[in-house]
């Protein structure tokens, strides 16, 4: 298996030009396939999440056209749901964000598709999602576990109206139903059970709705009324934001070493809700700049505190390795969710910390972190998890340094990441 050792990085400085983010950038995919007209997307991520879904609208007969290192994307709408007459197979890896949503659009499609992913995809539950397209009549088979891909859909016209959803596990199969829900022949109401989790990301949904011309009325997100027969119009130009869990490893790099780093593509007006990683870290101590299109980090002495993470679920992976560098501990609390992710993040984020001398409590939702005295040398399993990796790359900060494996499973959401990150280091410091 690869590995890549981080040695002690004293000093870190300059300026990160973010990648584009893949929540926005998979979901103006989406959303520029099924609308009327031409999209010109500029700053798409190019990684592999956004691969499978440009695969996949590829395959569901959407023609684009990709440029200046995939970053660029022309995408000619198709001015409704898909329609395919022969029976296909969508293989989406382990990208929730194109599984979740193509799951609904696909659904209310004119398909039989089967979509398939990674093993650990087939780990993920989405049953909340296919239980609520069920109450519009959809057409799905498990086609392993229940409740779990690799699904088969039978698209059709389903029949809107009411429905009821479970919000308390994952937000991304409400953003599945909002996207669907105006294109459907009648209008909607759809309704959470359960706490719903992550709901900046449904701010995301529909702020990108609206700017393709659907506006959903959002009742204290417990209820979301929302029109049918609704056709999506294309807006032509769209800037993707800089990806602001992306942003969190170089700000919280900033935090830890001397120095400072700024961002940029992203800014205090970010759609996406992991731009408020930067008040976590302002609350733990360090200095935070923010501007329109930058947010800057300046390091200061680091102290641990304890926060409700529900909001940021990504993001706060980076506050568990910023905690090693802070004085005090640190507690990561209502995050349950993170166990349904690439990996079990709680049990893996407790496993790994310990390697370095952490004193670390794993709970149901949360996990409390006391660094140790000196930290010590491990080599980090990884999990296929791109977070993982990135969020220890902090270790660098340490005298003893760190052994990453499988550097390259940040592939998922970043592919560049370790060059970024080693060309941050200020020489000779
Ligand atoms: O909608 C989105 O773009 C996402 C929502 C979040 O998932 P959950 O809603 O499952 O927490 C987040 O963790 C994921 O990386 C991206
Ligand atoms: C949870 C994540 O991904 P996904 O979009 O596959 O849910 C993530 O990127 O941290």
């Amino acid at each position: 298996m690869k590995t890549l050792t981080l040695s002690h990085v004293k000093k870190v400085e300059g300026t990160v030009h973010l990648p584009g983010s893949k929540s926005i950038s998979n979901r103006v995919l989406l959303l520029a396939a099924l609308a009327k007209g031409e999209t010109r997307i500029t700053n798409l991520l190019h990684s592999e999440d956004v691969e499978h879904m440009l695969n996949a609208l590829n395959k569901l007969g959407v023609s684009y056209q990709l440029s200046n290192a995939k970053t660029e994307c022309v995408v000619q709408g198709l001015g409704g749901l898909f329609a395919v007459t022969e029976p296909l197979e969508l293989y989406l890896g382990n990208a929730g964000t194109a599984m979740r949503p193509l799951t609904a659009a696909l659904a209310a499609s004119n398909v039989d598709v089967t979509l398939t992913g990674e093993p650990r995809m087939y780990e993920r539950p989405i049953g909340h999602l296919v239980d609520a397209l069920a109450q519009w009549h959809c057409d799905i088979d498990y086609l392993g576990n229940k409740d779990y891909p690799p699904l088969r859909i039978c698209g059709k016209a389903l029949t809107a109206g009411a429905v009821k959803i479970d919000g308390s596990v994952s937000s991304q199969f409400l953003t599945a139903v909002l996207m669907v829900a105006p294109l459907l022949n009648g209008d909607s109401v759809i309704e959470i059970e359960g706490d719903l989790v992550s709901k900046p990301y449904i701010d995301i949904t529909l702020a990108l709705m609206a700017r393709f011309g659907v506006t959903v009325q959002n009742e204290n997100y417990q209820r979301f009324v929302v029109k049918g027969s609704q056709q999506y119009q294309a807006p032509g130009d769209f800037l993707v934001e800089g990806d602001a869990s992306s942003a969190s490893y170089f700000l919280a790099a900033a935090a830890i070493a001397g120095g400072t780093i700024k961002v940029t593509g992203i800014g205090k007006n970010a759609v996406q809700g992991d731009i408020h990683f930067a008040d976590a870290l302002e609350a733990m101590g360090a200095q935070v700049d923010w501007g329109f299109d930058y947010i800057s980090v300046t390091r200061d002495q680091l102290h641990g505190i304890s926060r409700d993470y529900n909001a940021i679920p990504d993001a706060a992976m980076t506050i568990a390795t910023a905690a090693l560098f802070a004085k005090g501990p640190t507690l990561i609390s209502n995050v349950y969710n993170w166990r349904v992710k690439e990996t079990d993040r709680l049990a893996a984020m407790a496993t790994e910390l310990r390697k370095v001398g952490a004193v670390v409590e794993e709970g149901h939702d949360y996990i409390r972190i006391e660094p140790p005295v000196q930290l010590q040398h491990a080599s980090i399993a990884t999990y296929n998890d791109h977070r993982m990796a990135m969020c220890f790359s902090m270790l660098a900060f340490a005298k003893c340094g760190v052994t990453i494996e499988d550097p390259d499973c940040t592939r998922k959401t970043f592919p560049q990441y370790f060059d970024v990150f080693a060309s941050l280091a200020v020489k000779n410091a």
